[in-house]
């Protein structure tokens, strides 16, 4: 089957406007988007052997950090960038079909999902080119995919999961402990597991799209597998963008809008974004950690909320403004701030 097949029809249809004649082939590292800053600047956290303050730094200044020594093995890590590659090489019919009447939901030109499952509506200019599917991890035991390729992503879905849900109680133990937070059980804020993998689609025409546009995680933390090939995360620093090079057999961790309200806006909640890549395509898989539903988020900068009342708030936002407002809108003094998405 032609790659091109296996694309949701609205991405094609749009490279296929975008770029009538076929680019030449690109000198090797020619592409902006793929320079990394050398020495990596990003901040190293090394789970075998923490070290509170280099944390607290990390989290205090870029909200984002990778992380080593972290104890999933190298081999399951390129296991699932592998099977999700074999996963998105199936036809767009195969992947929806595969998907309706399933907890899990196949989605693309947005990440943004409703409740249900469904995408929010985006104009063709507006997509971001990427299609992904969307895991609920409490209920991938009691799901039995009819798609070969799908199964096999659910199984290393479900030893992955075991990983990271330690590595998540692990670092959220430590930063409560640099917090001085009274967590009397850091379950609480990771009681909800998402799995998120997604397949970014080469375009020859980058011009003003994005992979994933800008914007900042609703989650507690989120957990990034991307692989060593193909970069495209960016993060915002200093009011300046900077790539995040995919490293083999580490992790990258960002923080999100749950934890800079746990910590009272200590903590940040990083700005990101993905860009478009104009010769390769890229698998990333994301976990992402939310409190559970009944867990009230207390904090002196915000009024109190739970996470499924900041999510409705958000898809409202995104439905009436077309982007979200985020943890301003929860802010004691809600008109002072407005954040960036
Ligand atoms: O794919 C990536 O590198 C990042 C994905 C991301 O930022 C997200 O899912 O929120
Ligand atoms: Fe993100």
């Amino acid at each position: 089957m032609n790659n091109i097949e296996s694309y949701p029809p609205v991405l094609r249809h749009l490279e296929q406007q975008r770029h009538p004649p076929p680019p030449p082939p690109p000198p090797p590292n020619s592409d902006p988007d793929e320079e990394f800053q050398e020495p990596d600047p990003v901040p190293i956290i090394d789970l075998e052997c923490l070290h509170h303050e280099k944390l607290e730094e990390a989290c205090k200044n870029w909200g984002l950090f990778r992380l080593v020594n972290h104890g999933v093995p190298l081999t399951l890590l390129k296991e699932l960038q592998e099977a999700a590659k074999e996963l998105f090489s199936v036809s767009f019919e195969a992947k929806e079909s595969a998907c309706s009447g399933s907890p899990v939901t196949y989605f693309w030109g947005t990440p943004a999902l409703t409740p249900s499952g469904t995408a929010l509506t985006r104009s063709p200019q507006n997509m971001n080119w990427v299609e992904g599917f969307d895991v609920p991890l409490s209920q991938l035991s009691h799901f039995n995919p009819q798609l070969p390729t799908l199964e096999s992503v659910r199984v290393l879905v479900m030893e992955y999961e075991k990983h990271l849900s330690r590595i998540g109680r692990r670092l959220l133990e430590a930063m409560a402990k640099n917090l001085e937070l009274n967590i009397k059980n850091s379950k609480e804020y990771l009681a909800v597991g998402m799995m998120r993998v997604y397949r970014y689609p080469n375009c020859p025409d980058t011009n003003g799209g994005w992979g994933m546009e800008a914007h900042t995680d609703s989650s507690v933390m989120s957990i990034l597998n991307q692989g060593d090939e193909v970069g495209g995360l960016q993060l915002l620093k200093h009011h300046q963008w900077l790539n995040v090079k995919p490293i083999p057999d580490t992790l990258i961790v960002n923080l999100g809008d749950m934890m800079q309200a746990i910590s009272n806006d200590r903590y940040k909640s990083v700005t990101h974004r993905v860009s478009m890549n104009k010769h390769k395509e890229r698998i990333s898989l994301c976990y992402f950690a939310f409190p559970g539903e009944e867990v009230v988020i207390e904090s002196s900068k915000y009024k109190p909320f739970t996470y499924n009342e900041f999510r409705a708030q958000v898809q409202e936002d995104i439905k009436a403004l077309g982007h979200k407002v985020g943890l301003s809108r929860f802010h004691h003094n809600q008109n002072s701030q407005v954040s960036l998405l």
